[in-house]
């Protein structure tokens, strides 16, 4: 597994903003998109192109664009599917499929209540959208499907990672080719298994609900 934590003052400034108890839901919503889109740019530095010939108003040249099979795009549900926009802009031929998983806050395991994505991803570039990367559970999961139906690269792009998470996708996935894109590194995990410093629970800031 290779981690990829993007270091830029953009990213960073944006990040700040989101971790802020006082941002509300929209602006919370609108920073997750924009940061997602930063993200992206640094993980699809491997989609796969093809070289194509054009004819500009000038002269003819060679360019490039996205290959088939086209690439997967993955939103886990529900606080993934707020980086899923941010996500497909940069990758408008993406094809997008669902996986619904939540954390049980007691046991802090993952469990899956909805999957909708094809049953074959063989040879597929597979981007998995989440924003948080606490014990690592779901992420884990997550990729484990996705590599059961097939998938040969899968990069998951996170807004925040715990150096617990991290070590246990290492564990859990060596030897699979996975990448993590995170926006940023944390200090740990709390008791209650809660990035620290984070940013709280990422899907009842983006959707106004309360934990
Ligand atoms: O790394 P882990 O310890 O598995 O935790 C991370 C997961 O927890 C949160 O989801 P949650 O269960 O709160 O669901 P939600 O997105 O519907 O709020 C978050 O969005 C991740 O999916
Ligand atoms: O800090 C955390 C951990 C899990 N899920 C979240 O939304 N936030
Ligand atoms: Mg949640």
């Amino acid at each position: 597994m290779r981690l990829h934590v993007v270091d830029h003052p953009l990213v960073a400034h944006k990040l700040t903003t989101l971790r802020d108890q006082r941002t509300d839901s929209a602006t919370f919503r609108r920073l997750a998109d924009e940061l997602v889109t930063l993200l992206a740019y640094e993980a699809t530095r491997d989609v796969r192109t093809e070289q194509v010939d054009i004819v500009t108003p000038v002269s003819t040249t060679t360019g490039v664009k996205l290959t088939h099979p086209r690439p997967l795009v993955v939103p886990i549900l529900r606080a993934g599917l707020g980086m899923l926009e941010g996500m497909v802009r940069l990758l408008p031929t993406a094809e997008v499929g669902f996986l619904g998983m939540i954390r049980d806050e007691e046991t802090l395991q993952a469990s899956t209540y909805a999957t909708r994505m094809p049953e074959d991803l063989s040879g597929r570039q597979v981007y998995v959208l989440d924003p948080m990367l606490a014990t690592g559970g779901t992420l884990v999961a997550a990729i484990r499907e996705l590599i059961g139906r097939g998938a040969d690269d899968v990069t998951a792009v996170v807004l925040l990672a715990s150096p617990e998470g991290i070590q246990i996708m290492e564990r859990e996935l060596a030897g699979t080719p996975v990448t993590v894109v995170s926006a940023a590194l944390d200090e740990r995990l709390n008791e209650q298994g809660y990035i620290v410093p984070g940013l709280g629970d990422a899907g009842d800031r983006m959707y106004g609900t309360v934990a």
